[in-house]
């Protein structure tokens, strides 16, 4: 038995050794094409001291691309070489760009009448794709089609492939081989020698894996069913759906790094990907860099997507679920548009000299909300427009459906017209052409007098969505808006909740109120400015540089820089979770892609939104007439089967009749219970937090209803950076390697689709599971609470 390990043993070191050498070359050619990229460097910084316009285009273009090629030579790919598939001879001998054959099927003599077969071609699958000198393929990109047969190939259709090899290492070592055989009916020979097979296959190493804080890619054990969404055709929409686990957002990265590669070109508009959180987006951002892409990629939070949320992160506070449910519904859009013409007749907030702030009723003699009149002087003669006739002209230019901010001028206009009308100027003479230049000089002199200018600033003010949506924390106010479109009660709890903002709408966004400045922001418009000219740069005064090229041209990389900091549409739009979004947000993110084509991954079963026909219906909106191709994935990667069968109970109670996904793996340990022990809840969350912690190599997460957040927090301080506590909405998407599940009773009370989010929250772990049971949840002798027993 021993002398069989040894020998399995050498087989193995034998094997990494024949790798060890590919990767050697393959480092070796690296090496040369960084030096290359390196040359191209410096001759273009050379090429720009030459100094004309059109030296210095070429030098910025070169420099722009050789920048490209090194940063990616040169990033720390820790496996960068991972796949190998041993090929019989194609039906044709043709072959592809990247130099391998492009055939799927074997050739009709490949495999000999003896069931021998000889391997005809073996390629390496890497991140990127590196061609020796003489452009035979070293490393074929994972993106490729010829790398397609790594994912695609099964036993029971394995085409072309004999043996299907995933290679592990680290930095320049081979440290593994694990290998799968595609045709283990035949004996495969290779250069003359039999192919040997090692190991177990790799998905099982790569799913046993302790989890980190950041998600890794799959790159190395993508399943065919995924491969087919990674590599589906760009256009219209592709719509995948599938239980937990079933690496949707694995395979949304990976489509999106597989786009890039296919038209580079197109996607140069940008892709955007869609997450539920800032902790998703964080979990999820190394990704896309590990599989040599970055910059294209624009992954935001569903919270910080518009303009208006303040900073990268955007919003992170939660409403309760009753105020959400009204912000998020499509209802919302019909308050929107009346408070964004309303609020021009809303005070503006105080300034030094002592006018109203929002929310404020006017106190004694306090400036009127807008002025009541327009009085001008004009020909030495004071001419008036009254409440009546202001309020006409105000509904004259408010009539059609164009952004209140863009319409200012036309009531500028109305406003000279009006008081033209009344002035001694209209009568004086009857050629055309004078009342022409007197009109112009009428509306000159007007137009720029202070009163007018002060009374056009108060009376029609450039409104900001933020200042709107604080106008809609009066409650009286808002309910004039909302009226035969909320209910009482919504309106109150509304207004209620954006009390939390001051009179300009500065203040703590809830995720919700995002879409809703979102949507105002479209209703409001933003006026043209008149363009700022280019700044001067000091260096180039100093240098004199100025004179030398007064019309510089934006570089390709300024240009670049520009367009991604100013793009608010995209060319391809991702959507992960999207089973969550809110009407509200579906037409936020629609905005986005209006020209795109998309790709919507989600779970109906994780919905946290609580009336799906509803966003259902918006998200149709979003996506026009575009054709759909649909997806399912069906194996659960992450939970062991013990956990998915526990999960699955709720999901029984949550959609009655659907299907859970298949756990590829079982592990043997069985979900934990446990009661609070001496009704010391915090106690046993952190003992349970604790035990799981010696238990696991990773991440813990402990996971609890939404307004015990804070709490959690600290229960675990003192525990360290492994444990994670979070609330029931934001484990949206992440994984550990175990969690504890606090009071599920309490999770699903908290919703209307309380009971899809406690699915979330069970779904969770890759390894080990506990369940605390409070008092709520009812629990057996065993501490089963009653949600969760048969
Ligand atoms: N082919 C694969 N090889 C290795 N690991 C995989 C594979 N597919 C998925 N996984 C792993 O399974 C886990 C779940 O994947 P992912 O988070 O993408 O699933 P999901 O469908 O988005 O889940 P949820 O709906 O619960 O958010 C991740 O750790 C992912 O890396």
């Amino acid at each position: 038995m021993a002398a069989q390990d040894a020998a399995v043993e050498s087989l193995r070191d034998r094997e990494i050794g024949v790798e060890q050498e590919h990767l050697d070359r393959v480092y070796h050619r690296l090496e040369e094409k960084i030096h290359e990229a390196e040359f191209l460097m410096n001759d273009a910084v050379k090429r720009g001291q030459v100094g004309t316009p059109g030296a210095l285009a070429e030098r910025d273009a070169q420099v722009f691309r050789a920048g490209i090629h090194l940063n990616r030579l040169n990033s720390e790919f820790e496996d960068f070489l991972f796949g190998r598939i041993d090929l019989l001879l194609g039906k044709d001998g043709e072959r592809g760009p990247d130099g391998a054959y492009t055939s799927v099927e074997p050739a009709d003599d490949s495999v000999r009448d003896d069931a021998t077969a000889d391997i005809a071609e073996t390629l390496h699958i890497g991140r990127i794709g590196v061609l020796d000198s003489d452009y035979a393929p070293l490393v074929i990109d994972w993106r490729a089609p010829a790398a397609a047969p790594f994912y695609r190939s099964t036993p029971k259709d394995p085409g072309r492939v004999v043996r299907r090899r995933v290679i592990r290492s680290k930095g320049r070592k081979v440290l593994g081989v694990e290998d799968d055989l595609m045709r283990p009916e035949l004996t495969a020979y290779l250069d003359g020698e039999k192919l040997p097979v090692i190991g177990d296959g790799a998905l099982m190493a790569a799913l046993g894996q302790a989890r980190s804080h950041t998600m890794r890619d799959i790159v190395s054990s993508i399943q065919a069913e995924q491969d087919l969404v990674i590599r589906a055709p760009a256009a219209s929409v592709t719509e995948v759906t599938g239980g937990p686990g079933t690496g949707k957002t694995a395979v949304a990265l990976h489509r999106a790094a597989y786009l890039l590669y296919q038209d580079r070109r197109r996607y140069a508009g940008g892709i955007l990907i869609v997450s539920p959180t800032p902790l998703l987006v964080a979990y999820t951002e190394g990704v896309l860099p590990s599989l040599g892409e970055e910059g294209q990629v624009a992954i935001r939070a569903i919270g910080s997507l518009s303009d208006d949320a303040a900073g990268l992160e955007g919003a992170t506070a939660y409403d309760e679920p009753a105020v959400a449910r009204v912000k998020g519904s499509s209802r919302m859009l019909h308050v929107l548009r009346k408070a964004a013409r309303g609020a021009l007749e809303v005070p503006r907030p105080v300034d030094e000299g002592g006018q109203l702030a929002f929310g404020e009723e006017p106190a004694q003699a306090a400036v009127p909300a807008t002025p009541a009149r327009l009085r001008v002087v004009a020909f030495g003669a004071r001419i008036e427009l009254e409440a009546e006739e202001l309020r006409r002209i105000r509904h004259n230019v408010l009539g059609g459906t164009a952004p209140v901010n863009l319409l200012r001028p036309r009531a500028r206009k109305l406003l000279l017209d009006a008081l033209w009308n009344k002035s001694s100027g209209r009568g004086r003479y009857t050629d055309p052409e004078l009342i022409a230049e007197l009109r112009s000089s009428f509306d000159e002199d007007v137009s720029t007098e202070t009163p007018f200018l002060e009374f056009l600033d108060a009376w029609w003010p450039e409104l900001t969505p933020r200042r709107v949506l604080a106008a809609m924390a009066d409650e009286r106010r808002l309910g004039r808006w909302s009226r035969r479109i909320l209910n009482q009660g919504e309106t109150r709890r509304l207004a209620r909740s954006l009390k939390r903002l001051d009179a300009e709408g500065n203040g703590p966004l809830s995720v919700h109120d995002v879409a809703l400045l979102d949507e105002l922001q479209a209703l409001l418009g933003t006026p043209n400015r008149p363009k700022r000219k280019r700044e001067a740069d000091p260096l180039d005064q100093l240098t004199g540089l100025d004179e030398l090229m007064p019309q510089r041209e934006e570089t390709q990389w300024e240009r670049a820089e520009r367009l991604a900091a100013e793009r608010t549409e995209y060319a391809h739009v991702i959507v992960d979770e999207a089973q969550d979004l809110t009407p509200m947000q579906w037409r936020m993110v629609g905005r986005r892609g209006r020209h795109a084509t998309w790709t919507i991954v989600g779970d109906p079963a994780q919905s946290s939104w609580s009336d799906p026909d509803e966003a259902a219906a918006a998200r149709d909106e979003a996506l026009g007439s575009r054709p759909r191709r649909r997806f399912t994935l069906t194996v659960n990667y992450r939970n062991p089967a013990e956990i998915a069968e526990l999960a699955a109970k709720v999901l029984a109670l949550a959609m009655p009749g659907m299907e859970s996904p298949a756990a590829v793996r079982s592990t043997g340990v069985v979900p934990r219970f446990e009661p609070v022990r001496d009704g010391d809840l915090a106690a046993t969350v952190r003992e349970e937090a604790a035990r799981l912690l010696a238990r696991v190599d990773g991440t813990v997460g402990v996971v609890v209803a939404m307004n015990r957040r804070a709490q959690a927090r600290e229960w675990l301080a003192e525990l360290g950076e492994r444990v994670v506590a979070l609330g029931s909405l934001e484990a949206k998407g992440l994984e550990y390697d175990a969690t504890v599940v606090v009071s599920p009773a309490e999770i699903a009370d908290e919703s209307p689709a309380g009971l899809r989010v406690l699915y979330v929250a069970l779904t969770r772990a890759t390894q080990q599971l506990t369940v605390v049971s409070a008092e709520r949840d009812m629990p057996d002798e065993d501490g089963v609470p009653d949600l969760l027993r048969d």
